[in-house]
């Protein structure tokens, strides 16, 4: 293994997801000597990184990857190529929770890191720092340094973990100033390498260097405890919608104590995206495996706090419309997981609208950034039984009950009531009035996300029911 620095001049990431695509771009307009190539399995996101639609939306990455693309930027399913030719592979593929076997619906599904880490052994010379970019149990970098072991041609290898703390909406903004970037290694010169990667742009004292595994712990543990506090002002809500305190005024009042801090205390509908859930979950798995029940228990009520809090919406929901919403039209304002991004993986509106359309509720869904494509395939496949199958019942369902609308008013025309399930910012400038003259009365507004709260439409004419108050 070289003792000299470890130069870094050519990056070569695997996996062109939410991470890979906007944390690369980052690296590439930040870092002009570095030639980066972001690989994928999937020819049709790489055609997609290609065009002039991007497969991620988010704010201020295509200004990004149009600056850089074609230059020190490159986006490719040549992926044995890119990595022999790199002196830094970073793997930063899916891994999502296991749906089958050992820990089914709990562990972390490893077998794409793993696919990554062959490949890599395969095909390398010379002397690689690989980085663990994926979220990944504590100890993973273990088996990945025993797979690279066995290298085909004796190549060397230093394992990095580098987990990545970026938020979907406002990629942009926290990979250009993260509150800190997290290196984990053993050896100091391939930490410095990729030290001096981020030292491009990102001030030293921001730089955390630890040993490998407390990094990949503090990954898991960071996503749990940003769940944890959603979870835990969620539980507070439903307490505060029993007894009129307002669940805003509590979180200001508590966030002040600077002990606490204000920020994650905003109730909702339920956490969402494609990492709180799965983390937690995986926690609790690694818990159980080192033989912690107590500890594995404490994490897991975070996620059924959660589940409680998706469902008690719809119950609400249901109450409230004199006991039933069979047939009634229903508009569903927003399916992404959080405003500002395309994507709905675990999106607390999947569950709403599954419940809603058990209960015989006709959906008319509009998101400003999620096609009814995607939409109709989330639906599909949360109905899908367990051999992978939808019923023809739940298919004639989501068929006969589920529509989409170009506009939130559209979505609202003739409707009983109104869900809103993603705080998108063009919401609170709907037009209010023309939107109650062409719903059904009395107007229900349910408001998932408080985005409404300031809009006084009760002073409207409308019924509006928001979150813990
Ligand atoms: N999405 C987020 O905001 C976020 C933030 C921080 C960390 N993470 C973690 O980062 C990792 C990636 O998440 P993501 O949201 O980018 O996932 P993603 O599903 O959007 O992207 C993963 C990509 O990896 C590709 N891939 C899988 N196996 C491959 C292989 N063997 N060779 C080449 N490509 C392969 C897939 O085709 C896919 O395009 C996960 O571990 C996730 O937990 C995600
Ligand atoms: O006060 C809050 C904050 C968030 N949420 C919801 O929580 C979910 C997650 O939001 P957020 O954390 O902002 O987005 P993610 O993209 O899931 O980012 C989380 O998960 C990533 C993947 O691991 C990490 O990198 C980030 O640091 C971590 O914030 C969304 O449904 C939000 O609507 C609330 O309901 N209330």
């Amino acid at each position: 293994m070289p003792d000299q620095t470890l130069a870094v001049s050519k990056i070569c990431c695997i996996g062109a997801g939410y991470v890979g695509g906007p944390t690369m771009a980052m690296i590439a307009h930040k870092c002009p000597h570095i030639d980066v190539k972001v690989v994928d399995i999937n020819a049709d996101r790489i055609a997609q990184w290609n065009s002039d639609q991007l497969p991620v939306y988010e704010p201020g990455l295509d200004d990004i990857v149009q600056q850089c693309r074609g230059k020190n930027l490159s986006f490719t399913t040549a992926i044995d190529d890119s990595i022999r030719a790199a002196d830094m592979v970073f793997i930063s593929v899916n891994t999502p929770t296991k749906m089958f076997g050992v820990g089914a619906g709990r562990a972390a599904n490893l077998e794409f890191v793993e696919k990554c880490a062959r490949r890599i052994a395969e095909v390398s010379e010379g002397h690689k720092i690989v980085v663990e970019k994926s979220t990944l149990p504590v100890r993973t970098a273990e088996a990945v340094k025993r797979i690279l072991a066995n290298s085909d041609n004796a190549a060397t290898f230093d394992v990095l973990s580098n987990p990545e703390f970026l938020a979907e909406g406002t990629a942009i903004e926290d990979l250009l100033a993260p509150d800190r970037v997290l290196i984990g290694g053993e050896r100091a010169e391939a930490i410095e390498a990729l030290v001096s990667v981020y030292a491009n742009w990102v001030s030293r004292d921001r730089l955390l260097t630890t040993n490998l595994w407390s990094s990949e712990l503090s990954k898991l543990t960071a996503n749990a405890f940003l769940a944890q506090r959603v979870s835990s002002i969620n539980a507070i809500s439903a307490l505060c919608e029993a007894t009129e305190a307002d669940v805003d005024e509590v979180a200001s009042a508590i966030g002040t104590d600077s002990r606490i801090g204000p920020k994650f205390l905003k109730a909702s509908v339920g956490f969402g995206g494609s990492c709180f859930q799965k983390d937690i979950l995986n926690l609790v798995y690694l818990c159980e495996y080192f033989g912690l029940p107590q500890v594995a228990e404490y994490w897991e009520q975070v996620v059924k706090m959660n589940d409680y809090q998706k469902q008690r919406f719809v119950t609400r929901m249901v109450r409230t419309m004199f006991n039933t919403v069979s047939d009634k039209k229903i508009g569903i304002w927003g399916f992404a997981f959080k405003k500002d991004t395309n994507d709905t993986r675990e999106s607390a509106a999947i569950y709403v609208c599954r419940d809603l359309l058990l209960e015989k509720a006709r959906l008319c869904i509009y998101d400003p950034q999620v096609s009814r494509e995607h939409i109709l395939r989330d639906l599909r496949s949360i109905f899908t039984e367990g051999d992978g199958v939808i019923s023809d019942a739940k298919q004639k369902l989501i068929d006969e009950h589920v529509s989409f609308a170009s506009s939130c008013e559209e979505a609202s025309a003739d409707a009983h009531a109104i869900a809103v399930l993603t705080e998108w910012d063009e919401f609170a400038d709907a037009d209010f009035d023309a939107i109650f003259d062409s719903m059904k009365k009395p107007a229900f507004v349910f408001d998932g996300r408080n985005k409404l709260k300031a809009m006084d439409l009760q002073g409207k004419g409308f019924e509006y029911h928001g979150i813990g108050f």
